[in-house]
């Protein structure tokens, strides 16, 4: 025992702080899809119309926070559990294009970058998000 080499190296989970550093991670992320939605010519707006229009909106809105909490601190290590659809059934109908698609991960690296993440935390974050790119595009 002792020396810092035998140490396992923290979670991605615990190197972001943990259950608020996911968090922040979610919010911020939210709050630029929204504002995206809002511009001239956005390309969101197209998929997130069922959800900005539903009358129960906040309740939806919860739900999707809750369960994007759930799924990121689950996928970076940590303790939470996923329990929401798989990424093709959550997606499926929707046929997300390319261009959605990459302007919905520029809406997440700008969340990284918002909340101060590590280059090495960024790529890994990253990662995570790029290999269920298959199960969500074009769906
Ligand atoms: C790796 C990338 C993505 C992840 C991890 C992700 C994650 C999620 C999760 C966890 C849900 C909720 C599933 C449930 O309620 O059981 C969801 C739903 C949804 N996602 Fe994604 N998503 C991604 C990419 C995208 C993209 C690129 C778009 C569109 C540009 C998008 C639009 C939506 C919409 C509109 C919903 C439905 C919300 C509702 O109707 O309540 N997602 N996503």
């Amino acid at each position: 025992c002792g020396s810092k080499e035998d140490e396992p190296e923290p979670t991605l989970y615990e190197r972001m702080g943990g259950l608020k550093g996911v968090e922040g991670f979610v919010d911020v992320l939210m709050a630029n899809v929204a504002n995206e939605t809002s511009v001239q010519n956005s390309s969101m707006l197209r998929t997130h119309t069922p959800l900005l229009t539903d009358p129960d909106k906040p309740a939806r809105l919860a739900r999707l926070r809750n369960n994007f909490i759930n799924q990121m601190g689950e996928a970076t290590g940590g303790p939470l559990k996923y329990t929401g659809m798989t990424m093709l059934s959550a997606h499926k109908g929707m046929m997300i294009t390319e261009k959605e698609w990459s302007v919905w991960r520029q809406a997440a690296d700008a969340s990284m970058a918002s909340n101060n993440l590590g280059t090495k935390e960024k790529a890994e974050l990253a990662k995570i998000l790029d290999d269920m790119k298959a199960a969500t595009v074009g769906h």
